[in-house]
């Protein structure tokens, strides 16, 4: 019997969630699903674990399993869901009941039993007592609030291989395109007489300073192009008069630098449909706590949230904030995402593979959905790489990441409040990313189209409308 070959080895968080992401897959659940022998599947695990750059034989990954099983059902039936303990139990609690509940329901008493079932059935319990080397050797503590050591084994994976379990990297754009392309234009909501104010989307965008005002209005404004029916900015009180004045659309609330900023938007949470939490947000410390708590509520109430620009560096210094929360997306540019990284790595980028590092930084983040914008547009969850291709221009004006940011918030939200078969059970964050991605790109190319060098974000903006029809209603 192989079950003590895991002894002394440590899975580290980042090999574990890659484990779970596999072993969730829909065709090992079914596999796994059926009452017969399933040494095969773990074999099929290793294999595909090995691809992924960790080398573990397949009892070592039916033990580890079966040892996060245990912990998921110790956390589940003690009840400590309730009291916020659970996560001290099973750390993976989210993935588990992700996975789990999906199948058929599990016999608590069988994984907790001895002995209660046949020899390789994942439930199978060794004659030793449960010996979950990270268990032992780590414990399960909450996630950290600094930054850990996340340990690659020496990965003899290439990029080709890594795609091919998502899409080969020769066709991945055409994929992407022809593949998720539909599933956006199934997300967006019908415009019907049915319907009343604030429905289509209540977008809440945090950010706007003395210094940056621009990049606030232009995600909010964006978001009511793309079709938001409100879109309201939560801003520095500097910046609120001045926002206010750009635009009579948008709601301003100049609350972020007041004593009781996390009550005063607070109150406004349960209205919004999403937040989209960074442009323009600076650096202030207090400006970002109150940042880190309203992030917090609103993981709180499962909204949708996007961060970017100044909330990317908030996450770089405290990952934990939005690690593991499904409906996160982080939408870097190259120098952001570089920081993500490398405060996730503790070591240097390997910036000749972006696809690989952008999957490792998803990952490490518990997969959250990133977007590595640049030449290509990068969207992963960790499991799937999409490139986004979508013909633009040469033109960089400042300010496209937020009309980047503000549309996704509206499609994450469309996203979210799909069927699954809208989406084809493809992950949401993935559909609304790769959605505001062709978006910006199709409006920088129709804007430098009409002003070349002049192009500017607010020429961009302007192209919103027929390059959202373009794309996805025609
Ligand atoms: N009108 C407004 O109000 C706008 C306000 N904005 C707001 O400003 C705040 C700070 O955002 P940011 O853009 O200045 O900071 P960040 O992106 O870190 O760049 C810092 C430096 O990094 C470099 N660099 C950047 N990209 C790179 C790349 N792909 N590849 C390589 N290098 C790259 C480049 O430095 P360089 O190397 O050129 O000297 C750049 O100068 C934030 O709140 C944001 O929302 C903007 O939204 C714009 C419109
Ligand atoms: N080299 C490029 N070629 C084509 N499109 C690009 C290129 N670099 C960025 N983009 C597009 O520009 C959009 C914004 O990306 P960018 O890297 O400018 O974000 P950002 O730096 O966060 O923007 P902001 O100026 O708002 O802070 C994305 O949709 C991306 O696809």
């Amino acid at each position: 019997m192989l079950a003590n070959s895991t002894r002394g080895f440590l899975w580290s968080d980042v090999e574990t969630r890659t484990l779970l992401n596999i072993w969730g897959e829909r065709d090992i659940q079914t596999a796994l699903g059926g009452n017969f022998r399933n040494s095969h599947v773990y074999r099929d695990v290793a294999r595909r674990l090995g691809i992924m750059g960790f080398e573990r034989t397949p009892e070592q990954c039916r033990v580890r399993i079966k040892s996060l099983k245990r912990q998921f059902i110790l956390a589940k039936e003690g009840n400590l869901r309730n009291n916020g303990q659970y996560h001290k139990i099973c750390k993976f609690y989210d993935a588990m009941e992700t996975i789990l509940s999906c199948r058929p329901q599990i016999d608590p008493q069988e994984l907790l039993d001895s002995g209660a079932v046949g020899d390789e059935t994942e439930e199978e319990v060794d004659t030793d007592p449960p010996q979950d080397p990270y268990l032992e050797s780590t414990g399960e503590s909450s996630y950290p609030e600094t930054q850990v050591k996340l340990e690659y084994p020496p990965i003899p994976v290439t990029v080709g291989n890594i795609l091919e379990r998502s899409f080969s990297l020769g066709t991945a754009a055409r994929r992407g395109m022809d593949d998720i392309l539909p599933l956006v234009k199934n997300i967006v909501p019908q415009l019907t007489s049915k319907k009343h104010k604030g429905q289509d989307g209540r977008i809440g965008i945090i950010g706007g300073c003395q210094e940056y005002t621009g990049a606030p209005y232009f995600a909010a404004i964006s978001a009511l192009k793309v079709g938001a029916d409100v879109s309201h900015v939560f801003c520095a009180k500097a910046a609120a008069t001045v926002i206010k004045s750009y635009s009579p659309e948008l709601i301003v609330h100049p609350v972020l630098d007041s004593p009781n900023a996390v009550e005063e938007i607070e109150k406004w949470l349960p209205r919004l449909h999403c937040l989209v939490v960074g442009p323009g947000l600076g650096r202030d410390e207090m400006l970002l706590k109150t940042a880190k708590e309203v992030i917090e509520k609103s993981k709180a109430r499962d909204i949708p949230i996007v961060i970017d620009a100044d909330g990317l560096w908030l996450v770089a210094q405290q990952p934990s904030v939005i690690q593991g929360y499904k409906k996160g997306i982080l939408t870097p540019n190259y120098m952001e995402f570089t920081q993500l990284y490398e405060a996730m790595h503790h070591e240097p980028l390997d910036s000749s593979d972006h696809q690989r590092s952008a999957m490792e930084l998803s990952v490490a983040m518990g997969n959250l959905t990133v977007v590595l914008k640049g030449e290509d547009d990068l969207i992963t969850d960790g499991k799937k790489v999409i490139l986004c291709r979508q013909e633009g221009s040469g033109c960089r004006c400042g300010g496209q990441g937020d009309l980047l940011s503000g549309s996704l918030g509206v499609l994450a939200h469309w996203a979210y409040t799909s069927s699954a078969d809208m989406t084809k059970s493809v992950n949401p964050s993935v559909v609304a990313a790769f959605g505001a991605c062709s978006l910006t790109r199709q409006c920088n190319r129709q804007a430098f189209h009409k002003h070349w060098r002049a192009t500017t974000t607010t020429d961009m903006i302007q192209e919103i409308s027929s390059a959202f029809k373009k794309l996805f209603e025609s």
